[in-house]
């Protein structure tokens, strides 16, 4: 957190002084107070109270000003450093690996996120300030005290434990019951995640209700964290000001005492007695953030724990830069792996080469391991047995950008994003111009349905592309990785059957793609596999058979098998299997 604050030093250091200065005019008044008694009333007459007036005046003024000063620069401060620790952990979280995300929930991450940081924003901007104008008062307070009776003040300072010891024991339970309720909001944040991004499969399988009953059961134990956190916090606040107030009775009774038999002047028992409700009242107030800076410390370090989650893959500490020209030769020597935190090894001994610019089809059952194979590609898990290289370099002594800069990558579902069409295809290449992605929509046979959009290339797409049909979608996402233009294309066939018409635009889409481009393709369509320079054949994550199509009929059974059963009829080629 003190990092976070270190760069605007020069801030903290005014905050602090405005506090400075907004407690001592506090204190002062206390004098003030001392003088309109003691002076003001006395035999001097009207010039003295006049001029004890006019110099609360000045002071009340001094404080508002010094008010003015730290709520605008504290609130300041509070809102740039939660937007620093938001920017932070955003750039984390955006480097961290599958896994990381395998393990945590995108909800509870999403929750921590926002949740987190608004009440760090809070801290910072007010509570804190509040905690730390209170310790000041409370310093400044005691010695003025000390100042003005001793003998009071040891009163007070042995009054003053009986009534802090509360704030510490309950403090604590309180603080635990706050973590047990932000652990139940994070809960309830990755609930909501979930049914509202899925809101399709709830209501088509009528799930709202059930959706509705948990929901419900989530909400409901919240409130229950809360009502204990609550009732602790009552009792906390409650009995810290009643022990302040009878302390304070305490102490009237023995000051009253003190001023009757001449020890100290009326004026300076009201000045005591100010500074005594000025420092009961601070050590309220101290109670009573107390458990939200302790929230606050719990918030920050959940966040920083997000921050510096390191991912599981490592940048070479000396990168080797691709040439210009990469040719997207991948070469597999014996690669086994398995995923992190999993015993099963997924993919076993794997030895293979894909040539620049050849196109090979994976085949295989499901959970056979192609898609692991995409992911080892492209680095998203560490590999600790066996090598990929690409153009003869293994991928872990390339930076990672480099690395997945070479990948144009087309997943099954197609991934659209909530903006226009013109953005989501220059996704794969931000400084594209509009012509560049236009070409590429017309050569992913996509121009025609966009220009059939009201607002054209600036039409809004809808949140994951719900305006489109599923296969407009493959084809803004196929001009998406013609604009990449990368060397090596993964490509996964989306398995949904398309109507005739927009098979044969999606697959026409799908060569000028693939044209001049090293293609791994894992295939569901026959004619995908027909066209492909070489079929690999993967069971159980392993490599059983290649070669062509031909080849492999007559040699496999278990590809003759997987070809009748798996990849899809004769449609797409007029071939028999
Ligand atoms: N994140 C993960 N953590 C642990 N195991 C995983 C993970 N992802 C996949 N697996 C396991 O790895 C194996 C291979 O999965 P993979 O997704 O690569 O298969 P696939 O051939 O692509 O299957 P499909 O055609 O169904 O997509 C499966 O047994 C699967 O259960």
């Amino acid at each position: 957190m003190v990092g976070f604050l270190s760069p605007y030093k020069g801030r903290v250091i005014a905050a602090l002084c405005f506090l400075l200065l907004g407690s001592l005019a506090w204190l002062a008044i206390g004098q003030g107070v001392r003088l309109l008694i003691d002076q003001g009333f006395g035999e001097t007459g009207d010039s003295n109270f006049n001029q004890v007036i006019l110099w609360l005046a000045l002071i009340v003024t001094i404080s508002s000003i010094a008010i003015f000063g730290r709520f605008y620069l504290m609130s300041w401060l509070g809102e740039r450093v939660s937007a620093d620790i938001r920017l932070t952990v955003y750039r984390a979280l955006l480097t961290l690996s599958p896994s990381f995300y395998a393990k945590a929930r995108t909800g509870e991450v999403i929750s921590r996120f926002t949740s987190d940081t608004t009440l760090l924003e809070n801290v910072v901007g007010s509570s804190f300030s509040m905690a730390l104008r209170s310790s000041v008062m409370v310093l400044g307070g005691l010695i003025m005290m000390a100042i003005t009776s001793w003998k009071l003040t040891l009163l007070v300072l042995v009054a003053l434990p009986v009534v802090l010891a509360p704030a510490l024991v309950l403090g604590k339970k309180v603080r635990q019951l706050a973590k047990r309720s932000q652990d139940k909001i994070a809960d309830l944040g990755a609930y909501v995640d979930e049914s509202i991004h899925e809101i399709h499969t709830v209501q088509s399988y009528g799930h709202e209700a059930r959706d509705n009953q948990h929901f419900t059961g989530h909400v409901e134990a919240i409130l229950a964290a809360a009502k204990d956190r609550i009732f602790y916090r009552a009792v906390l606040i409650s009995t810290i000001l009643s022990l302040s107030f009878f302390a304070i009775l305490a102490i009237t009774w023995a000051g009253g005492l003190a001023v009757l038999s001449g020890s100290i002047t009326g004026g300076e028992l009201s000045a005591f007695m100010f500074y005594a409700v000025l420092v009961a009242g601070a050590v309220g107030t101290i109670s009573e953030v107390f458990s939200e800076v302790q929230r606050a410390a719990g918030a920050s370090e959940r966040l920083m724990e997000l921050a510096h989650s390191c991912s599981d893959i490592t940048e070479p500490e000396s990168p080797i830069a691709l040439p210009d020209q990469v040719n997207g030769r991948v070469q597999l020597n014996n690669l086994s792996f398995g995923y992190p935190g999993h015993e099963e090894t997924v993919l076993h001994n794997l030895s293979f080469t894909i040539n620049a610019g050849e196109r090979v089809a994976l085949v295989g059952a499901s959970g056979a391991g192609k898609s692991t194979l995409f992911a080892l590609l492209q680095r998203f898990y560490p590999t600790p047995e066996g090598a990929i290289t690409l153009d003869n370099l293994a991928i872990d002594a390339l930076s990672l950008d480099q690395l997945r800069a070479q990948f144009a990558l087309v997943p099954q579902e197609s991934v659209i994003f909530a903006t226009s069409v013109l953005e989501n295809v220059r996704y794969g290449r931000p400084d594209a111009t509009q012509d560049e992605v236009i070409a590429a929509c017309e050569a992913a046979r996509a121009h025609e349905f966009i220009c059939e959009f009201p607002d054209g290339y600036d039409t809004y797409l809808g949140e994951r592309g719900v305006r489109l049909s599923g296969g407009q979608k493959q084809r803004i996402a196929i001009a998406r990785a013609i604009l990449a233009d990368r060397p090596v294309l993964l490509l996964d066939e989306a398995t949904s059957a398309l109507d005739a018409r927009s098979e044969v635009l999606v697959k026409q889409a799908l060569d000028t793609l693939m044209q001049g481009k090293t293609t791994l393709v894992i295939a569901h369509r026959l004619a995908t596999v027909v066209n492909a320079d070489r079929i690999l054949v993967l069971d159980k994550g392993k490599l059983v058979a290649s070669g062509t199509h031909e080849e492999l009929l007559a040699s496999s059974d278990l590809y003759r098998e997987f070809a009748k059963l798996q990849l899809l009829t004769q449609k797409d080629t007029g071939q028999t299997i």
